[in-house]
């Protein structure tokens, strides 16, 4: 049976507006039909322009936790009940909603709760008396992992492992069972308390850390020894943070470096797996590689993108939907996990340890570390979905090579290896050897009526129809042989320059990979004022694969996009106005935090990147005078002096 993918599905959600929060309704959600909506964003400057991104879902500021939980969470609870792994985040700028939604109030639970209610709802109903239910909860602070199931002075730095089925674990996570909703309650809200958290002008409770909460559901299934393995993970993600509004002093912006950091790796990931690039940068922090699985894997993903209506949030909301919109084009393939149940102890998927009291989490009850003989991935066909077939292990990682320690396949993380891509071209062209023959029998059947119209032109039909027969047909096939061939070099070629790009991009400097950015910018911004749209917007694509984190050529991408969609002019925004002189001190204030903010890269950090002159990309700022392409080179280099940087 053929493998079968499942994007990752994709929600938005608008905040209410909070107390003395300024909004210009520039962003709305607008339901097109039961099953269609989209998110509309106003450009300010432009506006006659209305950006809009469609998604699964999008809830208004009106929307209830009931609503999401029923339209978007319940119906993947099922897969975890049958052995899948579920993979939920939440992802938005800072004080969007992100918590609000996972974890909500006392009045307002949120997914987290609801979960496991349902989760323990459907054991106590079911009918398998061999069920049962864990939980681990860990935060990534300061790109290390800690136990909340710890106490805050004993929790240590966990490591993430790999194991040697290619299951990615982090060693020594406690685990502890869950019988009731007053066990779930006391735990989670001890734990949630040691999350770290603190004050920023944006939020008063802002996370400073990735929550990631592992609830397991192990079901024993009749007498065939089986065992599925489900496990949910929710993951409520730090916001992106924009310093010039967060106020931050040196300690949180250490941790605001740290949580862009991650976000931008997750960017990239996400944008890696968007172009089939050869190499994933998974292991470019450790929230990507624990959600690894979820990021063209394993498992089903439910990405909630949180968005603040505030005006002031216009550019994080815009950073945050192009986020969302490249991932819902990621591809999963989500396997069921089944174990032996003998390998699992009686009533509990989980081993204790000698001593779970001690407080030492080398010791406390551990999650099993399934062995590669017993742990089997495979099919499920009764399912509500579809999930991948046996061939995950035919295929190759696509995680940056190790020396030591391969990927094993049965990870699914593999997307478009060079086996996929190989795979991929032999499909196109069958496809297309399919298509043109059906073209060619059509033509063929069509014959006498062909022959007809020959006739008009002067042949008589026996005579077309002899002329077809004798020399036509090896020709159309001469001629299908080249078409073919020429398909299948362009396919290569497309290939071969992918994989050349993301290359070339690895191997250069920051430097070099700003310069070639611009460079790209320059010559795209060159078309667009020719209105050569088409071509502008290819430049400005190759140009964000060397600085994928530019939040200004996104912006500058997504308004040509527009223009060519809606076949517009493509009139570039306004410029704006320009900043008064920061004196020195000023600029010593600001220092620390625009060098982190750029050299982190984050998403969301727009403001610190563009306000950093030396690595201004400048993509707004360009006056569409008609100046000759050539020009171009010389006034890039001209400006590069005058800034005194790479520009
Ligand atoms: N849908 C909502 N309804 C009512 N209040 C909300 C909603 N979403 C968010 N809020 C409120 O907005 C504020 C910020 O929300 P929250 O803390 O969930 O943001 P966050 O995205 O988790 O922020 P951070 O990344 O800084 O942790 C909170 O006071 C929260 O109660």
């Amino acid at each position: 049976m053929a493998t079968v993918h499942s994007k990752i599905k994709v929600a938005t959600r608008i905040r209410p507006q909070l107390e003395g929060e300024q909004t210009d309704g520039g962003i709305r959600a607008v339901r097109d039909g039961p099953e269609r909506s989209h998110i509309a964003v106003n450009n300010p400057r432009v506006p006659s322009q209305v950006f809009t991104f469609p998604f699964a879902s999008c809830y208004d500021e009106n929307s209830t936790q009931e609503e999401i939980f029923e339209r978007d969470i319940l119906p993947l609870l099922d897969a975890v009940y049958n052995g899948i792994t579920v993979t939920v985040f939440a992802y938005g700028v800072t004080s969007s909603g992100k918590t609000h939604t996972m974890q909500g109030s006392s009045t307002q639970p949120g997914v987290t709760p609801r979960s496991m209610e349902a989760l323990l709802q459907r054991k106590a109903v079911s009918k398998s008396s061999d069920m049962s239910i864990a939980m681990s909860y860990m935060e990534i602070y300061k790109d290390e992992v800690y136990d909340l199931l710890v106490p805050r002075d004993k929790a240590m730095k966990l490591p993430v492992r790999e194991s040697e089925t290619g299951e990615v674990f982090v060693a020594n996570l406690s685990s502890e069972p869950i019988e009731s909703m007053s066990d779930f309650d006391a735990l989670y809200a001890q734990a949630s308390k040691q999350r770290s958290v603190g004050a920023t002008n944006l939020n008063r409770a802002s996370s400073r850390s990735h929550a990631i909460l592992v609830v397991s559901v192990t079901a024993c299934r009749g007498p065939t020894e089986q065992a599925l393995v489900g496990k949910l993970l929710l993951v409520d993600l730090a916001g992106s943070e924009n310093n010039k509004h967060t106020g931050n002093d040196a300690s949180r912006m250490a941790e605001s470096a740290a949580i862009n950091r991650s976000l931008s790796v997750l960017g990239q990931v996400v944008h890696a797996l968007n172009i089939g690039a050869s190499r994933i940068p998974y292991r470019n922090s450790k929230l990507t590689r624990i959600l690894q699985p979820a990021l063209g894997g394993n498992s089903l993903g439910l990405l909630i993108c949180n968005l603040a209506p505030g005006s002031k949030f216009r550019q994080d909301t815009l950073n945050t939907l192009n986020f969302a919109s490249r991932t819902k084009n990621v591809e999963n393939k989500p396997v069921v996990n089944q174990q032996k149940s003998n390998a699992i102890p009686a009533g509990n998927s989980y081993k204790s340890g000698p001593s779970a009291e001690n407080g030492n989490p080398q010791h406390r009850i551990r999650q099993p570390r399934p062995s590669a003989d017993y742990l089997k991935k495979s099919r499920v066909s009764n399912l509500p979905f579809k999930v991948a077939a046996d061939d995950q292990h035919k295929a190759k990682s696509n995680e940056e090579p190790k020396a030591t320690c391969p990927v094993p396949a049965a990870l699914g993380a593999p997307v478009l290896t060079e086996d996929d891509i190989n795979a991929r071209i032999a499909k196109a062209v069958e496809a297309e050897v399919a298509r043109r023959l059906a073209e060619f029998e059509r033509h063929r059947s069509s014959s006498p009526a062909e022959g007809r119209n020959e006739g008009h032109r002067g042949h008589s039909p026996k005579k077309a129809s002899a002329s077809r027969t004798s020399s036509a047909s090896p020709r159309k096939h001469r001629s299908l042989d080249v078409d073919l061939k020429h398909r299948l070099r362009e396919l290569e070629d497309k290939y071969e320059r992918g994989n050349k790009e993301v290359q070339l991009v690895d191997s250069l400097s920051p430097a070099s990979r700003k310069k070639t950015g611009r460079a790209y910018v320059a010559l795209a911004r060159a078309q667009s004022e020719k209105n050569n749209l088409h071509l502008a917007l290819e430049l400005y694509r190759k140009a964000e694969a060397y600085v994928p984190d530019n939040a200004k050529l996104k912006e500058r991408i997504i308004e040509i996009e527009w223009a060519v969609k809606h076949d517009k002019p493509f009139n570039p925004s306004p410029k704006r106005a320009k900043k008064p002189k920061k004196t020195k001190l000023h600029r010593r204030a600001d220092d620390a935090a625009s060098i982190s903010q750029t050299l982190v890269g984050g998403l969301g950090t727009y403001s610190d990147v563009m306000d950093d002159k030396e690595n201004r990309l400048d993509v707004m700022q360009y006056t569409p005078a008609k100046r000759p392409i050539e020009d171009e080179t010389d006034r890039v280099t001209r400006k590069r002096h005058k800034a005194g940087g790479l520009f």
